[in-house]
């Protein structure tokens, strides 16, 4: 039996590290496993422009710990009004890494999010034109469409569309959580890829309702069936190059996830990376966890492999049940539960 595993320094190729008070309980975190991470850019207001996205990076870089050598990876938030100028501009710069497309009202802080990707295919053209990845939240709003059903219409109504428009366009489809979703992603050429969250991975949707109602296993896209969860692990622990690590940490405080109408987001940065190992050895496949987490992403993005390597070992780890954050408490994943694998050399 492995007991441990060293791999080259992973990446998370889609985190929420929020703003103000609640970047700084949470960035250290993320910045203690991964060498890189694409942040998401729905903040209040939402990062829309080159000059925003560079200030908001500045608050990140200082609200690491000190010596950390963690690099953000920027984001654009699209609008029906995206300007492909300043978004062509800003990637260049090397500000912007890659856009986000968020369907209006899909989730968090996503109001000002694309009503009709009619609105912004010019700038999805420009996108094309130089290279630059496309990355969506793969839900329908469409209240008559049951909750369960969103991503897979999206593929119907929105992705199948894209792609026959756009062949050429990066398109990483993020935190996928079902199997239409890993056979749509499958049937596409290279230049489409899908982010796999730790907790899509552990959970089906039953986990929202055992015993009682558990709003720190609510987000979006929500949970679903078994049958989906299992579709996930295939995909994650299969080696394909489109897969790779995103693990949609999403903080929210306490009192917004425990109440009357919870907010969407678990918050797994703190034990992300034993998250994932646990998945991979349950799957018997360790040996694929470094191309899942450390390969397949930057070869999509086209950005270096990481030349450090982090080591994880086979123990009893208890997560706590809470972690104490600047001004309240966080409910991390797996919280008052044992995990399998710790990281020993971060
Ligand atoms: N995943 C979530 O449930 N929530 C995310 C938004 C998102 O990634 O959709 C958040 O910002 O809280
Ligand atoms: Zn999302
Ligand atoms: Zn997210």
């Amino acid at each position: 039996m492995t007991d441990t595993i060293t791999i080259r320094r992973p990446d998370d190729w889609h985190v929420h590290l929020r703003d103000g008070a609640m970047l700084e309980a949470v960035a250290p975190f993320t910045a203690r496993q991964f060498a890189r991470a694409i942040i998401m850019p729905n903040l209040s207001p939402p990062v829309t422009s080159a000059a925003s996205a560079a200030v908001y990076r500045e608050r990140i870089m200082a609200a690491l710990p000190g010596g950390s050598a963690f690099t953000p990876l920027m984001t654009c938030y699209l609008t029906d009004d995206a300007d492909a100028d300043d978004i062509a501009k800003g990637h260049a710069d090397g500000i912007f890494t890659a856009a986000k497309l968020y369907p209006a009202n899909a989730t968090t802080n996503s109001a000002h999010g694309v009503t009709d990707v009619a609105h912004i295919m010019p700038v999805l053209e420009r996108m094309q034109d130089i290279g630059m990845p496309l990355l969506v939240h793969g839900e329908v709003t469409d209240s008559e469409i049951d909750i369960f059903d969103r991503e897979a219409v999206f593929i119907e109504r929105i992705m199948d569309g894209l792609i026959r428009a756009l062949p050429d366009l990066k398109i990483v489809f993020e935190h996928i959580t079902t199997e239409q979703a890993v056979q749509f992603v499958d049937s596409c050429g290279p230049n489409v890829g899908a982010t796999i969250t730790p907790h899509h991975l552990h959970i089906n949707r039953n986990a929202m309702f055992s015993g009682g109602i558990r709003p720190h296993a609510y987000c979006l896209p929500v949970a679903k069936r078994e049958l989906h969860r299992l579709a996930l692990r295939k995909a994650a622990t299969s080696g394909s190059a489109k897969y790779f690590l995103g693990t949609d940490s999403a903080p929210h405080e306490v009192h917004a996830k425990e109440s009357a109408c919870g907010c969407a987001g678990i918050f797994n940065a703190p034990y992300a990376l034993e998250s994932y190992a646990a998945v991979f050895d349950e799957e018997a496949a360790l040996d694929r966890m470094e191309a899942f987490a450390s390969v397949h992403g930057p070869n999509f993005y086209g950005l270096p492999l990481n030349e450090e390597r982090v080591t994880l070992e086979r123990t009893s780890l208890t997560v706590p049940n809470s972690l104490e954050a600047v001004g309240s408490a966080l409910v991390p994943f797996h919280a008052g539960s044992e995990l399998g694998w710790r990281v020993v050399q971060a």
